[in-house]
């Protein structure tokens, strides 16, 4: 088996060699689902993986737009979309320096099989671009943003590509995308998801990427008879899926002690409460500030510059920033800490050898394309409200949500049980993915 592995990686590599992210997050798929495919007849000798592995489209333009000063900026814009087999690609934009077509295919890989999960009609996509939004005015936010869709427009729409929001764009920037799109189109549909709620976005969504992990993660804890309410929760990042993880969390019992951002991360041995969860929202959505202001307000909180989160002592860790932010060495000071759970919010946070670490342990572990799948399912509930026109209520779409996590934790078991009666929750999430896209495909032929 191992030689059939390491044959299919190689010549992924050949082609991809460049592209460590991508080449990162299909070795982990291989290595789980080739066995499957091996041990599965129909399966067989339809290179099922090595077509997956191909994005169906991948699309790469100009952006240029004019700054405050005066001065024409120029930026790469992406669309990848990787598979269309059980619906319209979906999957965010993200706007970050570090953009580039390694991560974007990673991120739409992981997608494919994310969507999956969600028992939704979505296939997968990932898109974005190299612009930096820090440190830009609200107007240069405004005319990057109208420039990318300028471009983009021609290759989406609500039947064929649904983008949404990631690192670096949340509603002001759906907002300013959503109206290009609608005056080039001249149409008012679903296109993208995320948006505001007086003009066609759910419920819920905002909320959903950080409260799906931690309903996700609760389900890991009642294998165990456990659960959240008195639990020390260490999480990184402090955007989007960091705020509603922690607020989950504060309401389900547990004291969260940390957040992060690029340049380090806060320690508040007291807890990070309901009133000082608000500042952190109004800091990051609002201010545009660094966490590291957190301690000028609340000054018996510690703030390490440049460090990570993982050496402090907890029960529960929620990885809610970013890809590869958690290595082997890190996943060892959790574990020897006492860390009984690991649940990413962010999409694959954690090293292979940090999760090797993480299954040699036997703590719970769950890979991001089953625990933070809850965005784009909700995503595709605003999909589905969109398509009836009709909105649902606060109540209804987290009751949607809780079933959805519920029911991706359910398949995670179903394709992931151990002999020994522990989950391999990476093995489960991968093949419960993999079959649903796969028979699709088989269905569908050679295209
Ligand atoms: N927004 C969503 O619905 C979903 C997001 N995700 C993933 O969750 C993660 C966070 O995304 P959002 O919260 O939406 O983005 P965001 O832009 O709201 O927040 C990103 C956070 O990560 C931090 N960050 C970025 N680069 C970092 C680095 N190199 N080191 C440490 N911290 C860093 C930022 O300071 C910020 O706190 C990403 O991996 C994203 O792909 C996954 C599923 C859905
Ligand atoms: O809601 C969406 O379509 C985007 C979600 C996303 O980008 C993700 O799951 O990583």
């Amino acid at each position: 088996m191992e030689d059939k592995i390491e044959a299919f990686l190689d010549l992924v590599r050949e082609r991809n060699g460049h592209e460590p992210e991508f080449l990162q997050a299909v070795q982990e798929v291989a290595e789980t689902v080739i066995p499957y495919i091996a041990e599965h007849e129909i399966y067989n000798g339809k290179n099922i993986l090595l077509r997956m592995v191909e994005p169906e489209r991948l699309i790469s333009f100009r952006v240029s737009w004019v700054d405050d000063s005066g001065e024409i900026q120029v930026n790469r814009g992406y669309r990848v979309q990787m598979n269309s087999a059980i619906g319209p690609y979906k999957g965010g934009l993200r706007f970050h320096p570090t953009v580039n077509a390694s991560i974007l295919k990673f991120l739409a890989f992981e997608q494919v099989f994310k969507n999956s999960l969600t028992t939704l009609p979505m296939g997968g996509g990932k898109g974005g671009s190299d612009f930096d939004p820090k440190g830009k005015s609200d107007n240069e936010i405004m005319r990057f943003c109208h420039a990318f869709m300028t471009e983009l427009y021609r290759h989406i729409g609500h039947n064929t590509d649904v983008p949404a929001g990631d690192i670096g764009v949340g509603a002001r920037e759906i907002g300013f995308m959503f109206g290009m799109y609608k005056k080039l189109n001249n149409t008012f549909t679903g296109v993208l998801t995320g948006k505001g709620q007086s003009w066609g976005g759910s419920l819920i969504r905002p909320e959903a990427t950080g409260y799906g992990n931690v309903y996700f993660a609760e389900n890991m804890l009642k294998t165990k008879d456990d659960s959240f309410n008195g639990k020390k929760v260490v999480i990184s990042g402090s955007g989007n899926v960091a705020q509603f993880a922690a607020e989950k969390a504060i309401e389900l019992g547990a004291t969260v002690l940390t957040l992060s951002d690029s340049s380090g991360y806060i320690y508040d041995e007291d807890g990070i409460d309901t009133e000082k969860l608000q500042f952190v929202m109004d800091l990051k959505n609002n201010k545009r500030g660094r966490i590291s202001e957190y301690v000028d307000k609340y000054p018996n909180a510690k703030y390490f510059k440049e460090e990570r989160p993982w050496s402090v002592k907890c029960d529960i860790a929620l990885p809610c920033a970013t890809q590869n932010e958690l290595n082997g060495e890190e996943a060892k000071a959790l574990i020897d800490n006492g860390c009984i759970c690991v649940s990413e919010g962010a999409n694959m946070p954690s090293t292979p050898e940090a999760i090797h670490e993480f299954h040699k342990a036997k703590i719970l572990f769950a890979p991001g394309k089953a625990s933070n799948a809850g965005g784009v399912a909700t995503s595709g509930l605003e999909m589905s409200q969109n398509s009836l026109r009709l909105s649902w209520t606060r109540e209804e779409v987290d009751a949607r949500l809780k079933d959805i996590m519920e029911d991706i934790h359910d398949s995670c078991v179903e394709y992931g049980k151990n002999d020994d009666g522990t989950i391999d929750y990476v093995r489960g999430a991968n093949i419960a993915g993999f079959v649903k896209v796969a028979d699709a495909m088989l269905a569908q032929g050679v295209i």
